[in-house]
């Protein structure tokens, strides 16, 4: 772990506009460093503010109190808990994952070479390459998860951040993806990963629990240190 974060939370909560009556802490204050190479788990009970934190880190959403520290101005990739695709939208596992590339393909989204070997390594290191051509509704659950890892990774972003990567993988699947994580971090990217399996949580470097938010009206939690 290098002594220089890629991001220092200091102080972060939220709270979502449609509570702001109640005063309810969706993410109770925290301070948090994150590191380049680091792999950090994220865990708590459902309801302490696990995805809302990525939210925050991916910068969809902005803190309601305190502040996020971008040192460097780390490009952020997200791999949501479920990503919804119409059936009306005919894309294949290997569109998924190239569309990791996009932000580097220009208007047209031609992927280079370079782009396209990016999205085949990605696919082959969560053990899709062989169903890069079958269309996503295709995929089971667990195909289709993989699917969008892999966008994830074809990011090549400094900071990534995955909600419940492994949960619905059968051990082949998982521990393809728990190698796919350990490698992005081996090459310095930090990698946030949401889970609830302790198993999960084992593979990472650090781990923070989130509490459950106190949720009595107007009371304003001090800063928690992770
Ligand atoms: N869009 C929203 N509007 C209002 N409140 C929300 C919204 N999304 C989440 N919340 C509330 O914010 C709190 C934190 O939710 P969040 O989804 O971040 O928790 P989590 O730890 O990821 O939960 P889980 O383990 O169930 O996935 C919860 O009390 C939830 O009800």
């Amino acid at each position: 772990m290098t002594p220089f974060p890629v991001l220092r939370l200091h102080s972060v909560g939220y709270s979502y506009p449609a509570a702001a009556a109640t005063a309810a802490q969706a993410l109770v204050p925290l301070d948090l460093e994150i590191h380049p190479g680091e792999i950090l788990a994220l865990t708590g009970p459902n309801g302490s503010g696990k995805s809302t934190l990525l939210a925050l880190l991916a910068g969809l959403i902005r803190p309601t109190r305190g502040r996020i520290e971008r040192i460097g101005r780390p490009g952020v990739a997200l791999v949501a808990q479920s990503t919804p695709v119409p059936d009306s939208l005919p894309i294949t596992a290997g569109e998924v994952a190239a569309m990791g590339r996009w932000k580097h393909a220009g208007l047209w989204r031609r992927l280079s070479p370079a782009d396209r070997l990016i999205v085949a390594e990605s696919l082959e290191t969560v053990g899709l390459a062989a169903l890069r051509a079958r269309p996503v509704q295709e995929l089971s659950g667990g195909q289709r998860q993989r699917a969008f890892v892999a966008q994830g990774l074809a990011r090549q972003a400094p900071v990534l951040l995955l909600d419940e990567p492994m949960t619905a993988l059968d051990t082949d699947s998982r521990a393809a993806v728990v190698r796919a994580l350990t490698g992005a971090a081996r090459a310095g990217t930090a990698v946030v990963l949401v889970t609830h399996d302790p198993a999960d949580a084992a593979v990472a470097d650090r781990i923070v629990r989130l509490p459950t938010p106190d949720r009595t009206p107007g009371l304003d939690a001090a800063p928690r240190t992770a």
